[in-house]
């Protein structure tokens, strides 16, 4: 067995800027972040596009596809591009789920709903996998559709929601005619309605059940007005928009009732989950009153949860992600421990084992309840409190392997709010200072890197040349330090060669361990 021992930290959304447009990264005092790029073996990856295994390099990295290949050493082929895949060739529409989501509504009379994230963005989902399904569903007889739109503005720019609405009603208009109606029926912002994760704040799906399948709520004639009255009145971008119902006559266009189809045609899992589980469970659901269930056929696009089978059907096989790091560490007989706060606790455990929720034997996986605030108003976010957490593992002398996620540089830099991501970012530099005293008098090596940027990117320039706040991911590299007593050098480092699936690979050769096959290579 290896003496060695190892923490991996992650920085989420802790990028490196190469415009300084709204550079929070740089900005902040991190006075120990600077000291280690001086010091340490150091250098940069790429945490997005192909080094990932999303479809192209025009593809901005996310914590899915970040902590995947952290945890697998490999690059696995994603949602995003399955999807696409799925629909280009032609599987989707053959499958039994699609076959049987058509099937009920046309024998039923009845109407297929779609609910989802409206954008292109790629990451939850993209309105062109939508945009597909509706044309065939036409194609194959459907007669009724509603669109349940989660508008976005986190993973696009914080104010296009109108772009992706009008966008969608121009292709169902070219569709509609009289034997087909297609129309939006209900939305909100995503962070407000329907798409809490790792069970935060289950009263969003309850206003997601109440708006999308009760239709009950404030009413308007149509998405835009929506979007333009209520912007107007709240002030608050896409993410944060209040829900809404479209209705004639005061009647809601698309409530969800008995003998409907519905589709979440998010590909994503972490904030499809809770949704998935109101559809399908039975009288043991009881995060909220559903009142009267409606009878439907539910499919996700993908299957969320593979070891829970969220949901009961799907459209798209999710990558079959095999020999991630934990299971090669406990084959190892090797200990480990992951710990972050709500956020992102389900991205340290679940995404970085490979779409995994259950825990090998030989870990241990600590949750730290997150605050239920717009991180703006709380940038230090649970640092300390995870600081606290690692030191008190790191004491217990329990564990080889020690990996923790600092979800501040993402949250907050998803706000838009460059004073508040300053600080985010200035948190985690203090955590790291508090950590690496600890972890030195220990004996671990200490790995630091993100699972893509954010923080370093809080400005974008538009085509017009106009600066803009920037809520979404950026494309920028991430960085990547090793702080040992022991010495390592990085093979390379100058050049642009690594990835975030590198780094397994290097974790392994740590320990001297010999990777998979199937692995990228060790950095050193
Ligand atoms: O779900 C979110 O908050 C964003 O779409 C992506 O952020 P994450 O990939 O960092 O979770
Ligand atoms: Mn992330
Ligand atoms: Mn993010």
């Amino acid at each position: 067995m290896s003496n060695k021992k190892v923490i991996l930290v992650v920085m989420d959304g802790i990028g490196i800027s190469v415009t300084h447009l709204g550079d929070a990264v740089t900005e902040a005092n991190t006075p120990t972040l600077d000291r280690l790029k001086k010091e340490c073996p150091y250098t940069t990856l790429k945490a997005h596009g192909s080094a990932v295994g999303l479809p192209t390099d025009d593809d901005m990295g996310n914590s899915e596809v970040g902590h995947n290949a952290l945890g697998c050493g490999q690059i696995y082929s994603q949602g995003a591009k399955l999807v696409n895949e799925s629909i280009e060739s032609g599987k989707m529409f053959a499958s039994e789920t699609w076959n049987e989501l058509v099937n009920n509504v046309k024998t039923k009379s009845s109407t297929l709903h779609f609910i989802g994230l409206l954008s292109d963005g790629n990451v939850h989902s993209n309105i062109s996998h939508l945009k597909k399904m509706i044309a065939k569903a036409k194609e194959q007889g459907a007669a009724k559709v509603r669109v349940h739109v989660l508008l976005d503005g986190r993973d696009v720019p914080a104010t296009s929601a109108p772009i992706y609405i009008e966008d969608l009603e121009k292709c169902m208009a070219e569709l509609n005619d009289a034997t087909f109606d297609a129309k939006i029926a209900s939305g909100g912002g995503r962070m407000k309605v329907t798409m809490d994760r790792y069970q935060a704040d289950w009263d969003m799906v309850k206003l997601g059940w109440e708006t999308h399948v009760k239709g009950e709520g404030r009413q308007f004639a149509n998405a835009l007005e929506a979007v333009e009255t209520l912007r107007n009145e709240t002030g608050a971008i896409d993410q944060d928009l209040p829900a809404f119902v479209i209705a004639e006559n005061g009647a809601p266009v698309g409530k969800i009732v008995d003998g409907d189809s519905v589709v979440l045609f998010n590909f994503r899992g972490d904030r499809a989950i809770e949704l998935s589980m109101a559809f399908d469970g039975g009288d043991e659901f009881t995060y909220f009153d559903r009142g009267a269930k409606p009878d439907v056929i539910y499919a996700g696009m993908l299957e969320y949860d593979g070891d829970l089978h969220i949901p009961n059907k799907y459209l798209v096989n999710p990558p079959e992600i095999k020999d991630t790091m934990s299971e090669v560490l406990e084959k190892a007989g090797l200990k480990s421990y992951a710990v972050s706060e709500t956020q992102k606790y389900g991205h340290v455990t679940y995404f970085w084992n490979g779409n995994r929720s259950e825990k090998f034997a030989s870990e241990v996986w600590k949750e730290i309840p997150s605050d239920k605030v717009s991180f703006d108003q709380r940038p230090w976010m649970k640092s300390a409190e995870i600081t606290d957490d690692l030191i008190e593992a790191i004491k217990s002398e329990k564990y080889d392997f020690i990996r923790c996620n600092f979800p501040n540089g993402d949250m907050v830099g998803h706000t838009g709010s460059m004073d508040a991501t300053i600080i985010g970012v200035e948190s985690v530099d203090l955590g790291l200072t508090r950590l690496l005293k600890v972890a030195e008098e220990y004996g671990y090596t200490v790995l630091i890197t993100a699972d893509h940027g954010n923080a370093d990117e809080m400005l974008e320039k538009n085509k017009k040349g106009e600066i803009n706040v920037r809520t979404a991911h950026s494309l920028n590299r991430v960085p990547f330090y090793i702080v040992s007593k022991d010495k390592y050098e990085i093979k390379d480092a100058d050049s642009e060669k690594y990835g975030l699936a590198n780094v397994a690979p290097t974790v392994l050769k740590i320990f001297g361990i010999e990777a998979p096959a199937c692995w990228e290579d060790s950095m050193i």
